[in-house]
């Protein structure tokens, strides 16, 4: 296993935990909230982790979701997932939604909201050309190899959801 990167990490709130691993071997970092919020049903919020960080040069921090939230009670990351640049100084917000039709959700102070992923990233230049070089994709794209959803429960062959936009009764 290569060794872990060094980042530095200051506490905006005096009390928060350092973001934590909760295996061995886990791509993200937990991430709580430092104020307590409810959210109705289509609400969003930006809430503050009470971190900010100095990334080495060369990588980013992103802000996942965490899956468990996301199945009980349907909350989101508006921006899923959000990125963290190497020279942000700033506090390390994050843009929940709640994404449940009907039932309120409320965090308390110190809930794990997000997860981080530290990763490197490269940085490219652009060579602006008349053509692109040929490729088997080409521009296929958008399902053009089959297997999307279909609406109104047209099928399409080897489809895997559906969108029922035409309800009975409604
Ligand atoms: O979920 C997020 C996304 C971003 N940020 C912080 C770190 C990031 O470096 C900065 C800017 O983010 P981004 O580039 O996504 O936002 P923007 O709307 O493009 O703002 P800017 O013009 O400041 O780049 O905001 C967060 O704290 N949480
Ligand atoms: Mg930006």
């Amino acid at each position: 296993m290569r060794p872990p990167v060094d980042v530095l990490i200051r506490r905006v709130d005096p009390d928060v935990p350092i973001p934590a691993y909760g295996h061995p071997g886990d791509a993200g970092a937990d991430l709580v909230t430092t104020e307590a919020a409810e959210l109705a049903p289509g609400e969003r919020a930006v809430l503050p982790t009470g971190v900010s960080i100095a990334l080495p040069d060369g990588y980013a921090a992103f802000v996942h979701p965490r899956s468990g939230l996301a199945a009980r009670c349907g909350v989101a990351l508006v921006n899923a997932p959000g990125t963290v640049d190497a020279g942000y100084r700033g506090e390390i917000k994050v843009i929940v939604v709640n994404l449940d039709p009907r039932e309120t959700v409320r965090f308390e102070r110190f809930d794990r909201i997000a997860q981080l992923v530290v990763q490197q990233v490269e940085k490219v230049r652009f060579h602006e050309v008349a053509e692109l070089p040929g490729s088997a994709r080409a521009e296929g794209g958008f399902g053009s190899t089959g297997g999307h959803a279909a609406v109104d429960g047209t099928t399409g062959g080897n489809r895997y959801a559906s969108v029922v936009s035409d309800r009975e009764g409604q």
